[in-house]
């Protein structure tokens, strides 16, 4: 018998890197220093069902869409590109955010989470 589930039975998720610097706007309206990162973003999404050839969606697709969005950060400074110029203070948490509010995914494929590191040992997760 198939357990009542509320969550759909297929997940992938594809992780993409890109460099960039970036300094947060502090509590007191200071801004850090410009420092940079290497920045990891991993993108799961799933799928009640598999599509004719047997996946949730291509993994190069999805690494496509998720480029679409982080290259043009990649070797720049967070915050002199959208949204990061007036919009969003650009932590970990609102780089999650944007790329999970941005990623146009096909159709029957949704989005769980985005996940954002900013060194090895810290992360932010966007999860839907
Ligand atoms: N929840 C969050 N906390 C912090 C974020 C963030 O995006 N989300 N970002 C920062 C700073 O931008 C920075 O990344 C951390 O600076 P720091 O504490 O100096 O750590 P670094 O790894 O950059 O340098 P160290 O070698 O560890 O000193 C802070 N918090
Ligand atoms: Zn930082």
């Amino acid at each position: 018998m198939r357990l009542q589930r509320d969550v759909m039975p297929f997940q992938i998720a594809s992780v993409r890197k890109f460099c960039a610097a970036h300094a947060l706007k502090l509590y007191d309206g200071s801004m850090e220093p410009v420092h940079g990162h290497n920045w990891r973003v991993q993108v799961r999404v799933s799928a009640d069902k598999l599509d004719a050839i047997g996946v949730v969606m291509d993994f190069h697709e999805l690494e496509h869409l998720i480029d679409q969005l982080v290259v043009p950060w990649h070797n720049r400074h967070l915050n002199e590109c959208p949204p990061f110029t007036t919009e969003l203070n650009p932590t970990a948490e609102n780089v999650a955010f944007h790329i999970g509010r941005s990623l146009k995914l096909p159709s029957g494929v949704t989005l769980l989470s985005v996940e954002v590191w900013e060194t090895d040992e810290n992360s932010a997760l966007f999860e839907l």
